[in-house]
């Protein structure tokens, strides 16, 4: 109902009746002023509160804090309730790391889980803890190991954040899980360590702050032989998704045991293993090299590289690839850039009686030259060094390199081997590969150094010694090895035995003879049990008559004919030939000495066509125990390019079958007991052997490397069929293929490259 104004007048007084005409005519400007300062106080309110506070409020520490306990409606039975999660949002760039940890003050935590449905497990577990404890405790910086069945915990508790309840406390996990193909409680907890890294909520790396971790899986290999059939395939799941939420902090490889033969070997492999990494983080409070452990959760997802075969780039390399980007990468031969080392600091003069002259070319001129100066061969100022390293070389003194192949990687990881393996049983995880000489004194076409590796024909630079070399290049592969342990896939039982060498490649960028101490190097190899596959280039022939027994010596044949060979392996030496032919001759004689290997790398359009006659002259010449041949593989650099190579020379694996069949034809016609032994299609290689190594019918290119040491220390004189291996498997004869049958899934992507 609506009021007159003088009905109004004569209920209320004329103040009220002011306030009312007055709220009429200004209730608009006074409403819109009102809203405002209501709004400008709401947001100052609203300023002054800082965000942070919410989450400052206390966080639910695990395990105390997550889970409070509460009294039922009854009264009686205590239940658990959760605090509510509080969740932080977005991605931390950088949480704290290992690096927070300060030896001495921090205590370290090693927490164990296990989860076991027949047993077996928990009853491993029990004793595990019982020496772990023991070894732990005798120092301060550790606390008791503590023992958790995944089976009872709070699976947030642990794997959401570690626990947080003392700060001077950091947590260490390690991980025992059998794996079930039914459905089990792994499956929770595998499920539990994908959502948690996969919670676009939560930080993608929210175990960072842990120290490390590592995981040893129990299988069986009686019902799943391989890991594509499932051998330990939840502690692999296990080990990828904690390598995840971790942020890369692998302390451990995986290790793997099958419960019915060798777990319990494994298993103190990696306890031994695992505890040379705690004591190591009790010294300096961090995992150590090879690990990325940085807890930058963006790099997390590398993980997924777990597939991919590609080169493991180390921190040392990205290091000197940062320090030389601006650099340009051509300057290379060293007889090129004589200007560039003449400059260098680490030029010395030397006591010319001090000095190992000019043993390749016996021209004065050169006697002379090096008198007056020596100087590094690469020296760690110049583009050489810088160029080798960024290739993943570790150079030691100055003149020696070492680096490990993908083959090593690859083995490291639980897959194949190189063609060694095939053909002569070299494991590759325990295969060094080194040289004593960078420098070379051919300029190959195919050479995969890139040209970054020094040339000349005279050794004109300061010599090392020969155990600082040994001792050097050692330290350099376990170095390399060692940071492959947070590798994903890499194998716990693989690392243990990579940590003791037992082959040796002098094959490397370089020439191996051009070293002036090379027997003494070698015999450093043999005393120490380590085999000598020495590749020389066929350039030196004097330092090869020289040479005393390796195990297996090869030479280079990469053309069959003068013209060829100048094409080919751009000799520096003018009398190139002359000296290649000398080498022939020297391998026929040194062939009851020890096994002399041909080793033939066909490049399409320079040495293949029309030359099986011509190689098969050079056989008759040389007597080889065995011919090597190998496709090129094109590594695709400026340096191939420039001299003409390109996909076109790569030979496809049916023309290397057909040239070893033509070859191998030509020797027969030649009346020579040669036959097809062993193949290795992944690598493109073929071997031809000797009827030497026939015996009944089968053939025996493989090696008995103890044998070989025998007869080395006999001092007696010994032929290489004295130290004959047993049977090559049937797997990598002739016409099988030369893959071990478990890789043959893992290894289906292409050639890799193998010296
Ligand atoms: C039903 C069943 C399924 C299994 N599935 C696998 C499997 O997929 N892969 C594997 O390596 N081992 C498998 N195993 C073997 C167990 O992982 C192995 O025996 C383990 O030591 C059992 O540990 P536990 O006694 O602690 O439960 C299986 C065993 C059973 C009984
Ligand atoms: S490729 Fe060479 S260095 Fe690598 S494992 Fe085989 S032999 Fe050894």
């Amino acid at each position: 109902m609506e009021h007159k104004p003088w009905e109004l007048q004569a209920i209320w007084p004329l103040e009220i009746l002011d306030l009312v005409a007055l709220w009429h005519t200004y209730r608009i400007p006074i409403i819109l002023t009102t809203f405002t300062a209501l709004m400008i106080l709401r947001a100052y309110l609203h300023l002054r509160t800082p965000r942070e506070k919410l989450s400052e409020s206390p966080l639910p520490s695990s395990p105390s804090l997550v889970a409070e306990k509460s009294k039922d409606t009854f009264g009686t039975n205590t239940v658990l309730v959760k605090a509510p999660r509080r969740i932080v949002g977005g991605t931390k760039k950088r949480t704290p790391s290992h690096e927070d940890v300060k030896p001495g003050q921090q205590k370290i935590q090693v927490l164990v889980f296990f989860s076991s449905l027949t047993g077996t497990t928990e009853k491993t577990a029990k004793a595990f803890m019982v020496q772990m404890t023991e070894n732990l405790t005798a120092s301060s910086t550790f606390a008791e190991p503590q023992l958790h069945d995944l089976s009872y915990i709070d699976y947030d508790d642990y794997f959401i954040t570690p626990p947080k309840a003392d700060p001077e406390t950091s947590y260490f996990y390690l991980l025992l899980l059998p794996t079930y193909n039914i459905d089990t409680v792994l499956d929770n907890f595998v499920e539990h360590l994908q959502e948690t890294h996969n919670d676009f909520r939560i930080d993608t790396a929210p175990l960072s702050t842990l120290l490390g971790y590592s995981v040893f899986g129990f299988g069986d290999r009686e019902g799943w032989p391989t890991e594509e059939e499932g051998f330990c395939s939840q502690a692999r799941d296990v080990d990828k998704w904690m390598a995840k939420l971790t942020g890369r902090k692998r302390a451990f490889p995986l290790g793997m045991g099958n419960t019915k033969t060798d777990a319990a070997e494994r298993l103190e492999e990696w306890k031994g293993g695992v505890e040379e990494v705690l004591k190591h983080i009790a010294e300096t409070g961090e995992l150590g090299e090879g690990v990325v452990g940085s807890g930058d959760a963006d790099e997390s997802d590398a993980e997924d590289a777990d597939e991919d075969d590609g080169e493991v780039l180390f921190d040392d390399q990205k290091v000197v690839e940062r320090k030389t980007k601006k650099k340009s990468d051509g300057l290379n031969d060293l007889e090129d850039i004589g200007g560039s080392l003449g400059k260098s600091s680490s030029s010395r003069i030397v006591d010319p009686a001090e000095l190992e002259v000019d043993f390749t070319t016996y021209s004065k001129k050169s006697k002379l030259v090096a008198a007056k100066v020596t100087k590094e061969m690469v020296p760690k100022d110049s583009p050489t060094f810088n160029a080798l390293t960024k290739q993943g070389y570790s150079i030691v003194g100055s003149h020696s390199g070492v680096k490990i192949c993908r083959w090593t990687k690859s083995a490291l990881r639980g897959r194949g081997s190189c063609y060694k393996y095939s053909f002569y049983g070299i494991a590759s995880h325990q295969c060094m590969e080194t040289t004593p000489s960078l420098s070379c004194s051919n300029k190959c076409v195919f050479c995969w150094r890139h040209g970054t590796n020094p040339v000349g024909t005279t050794w004109r630079w300061v010599v090392d010694p020969p155990d600082m070399i040994f001792n050097g290049v050692k330290a350099g592969h376990y170095k390399k090895i060692k940071m492959m342990r947070g590798v994903p896939g890499v194998r716990a039982e693989r690392f243990a035995e990579a940590m003791r060498i037992r082959h040796c490649a002098l094959s490397l960028v370089g020439e191996p003879v051009f070293y002036p101490h090379i027997n003494e190097f070698t015999a450093m190899l043999h005393k120490e049990h380590i085999s000598s596959f020495l590749v020389c280039n066929a350039q030196h022939p004097d330092q090869l008559a020289a040479l005393k027994p390796v195990t297996q010596l090869y030479v280079s044949i990469d053309a069959s004919n003068r013209e060829s060979l100048r094409k080919i392996d751009r000799p520096l030496h003018r009398d190139f030939w002359e000296r290649f032919q000398r080498c022939l001759e020297i391998l026929r004689e040194k062939r009851f000495e020890q096994r002399t290997v041909f080793r033939l790398t066909l490049v399409k359009g320079f040495n293949i066509e029309d030359e099986a006659e011509g190689y098969a002259d050079l056989v008759e010449k040389g007597l080889p125990c065995f011919v090597e041949v190998k496709g090129v593989t094109y590594c695709g650099t400026s340096s191939s390019a420039g001299a003409g190579l390109t996909m076109q020379n790569v030979p496809f694996y049916e023309e290397v079958c057909a040239f070893v069949e033509a070859l191998n034809a030509a020797l027969g016609r030649r009346g020579l007991g040669y036959g097809i032994a062993a193949e290795h299609a992944h690598s493109c290689c073929i071997l031809i052997a000797s009827n030497r190594f026939n015996v009944e019918g089968k053939w025996h290119t493989r090696i008995d490397y103890e044998k070989f040491f025998e007869c080395l220390e006999s001092g007696d004189n010994f032929t290489p069929e004295d130290y004959m291996g047993p049977e090559t498997p049937e797997w990598a004869t002739w016409g099988k293929g030369g893959l071990i049958p478990e890789m043959r899934e893992c290894l289906g992507k292409g050639r890799i490259r193998s010296h």
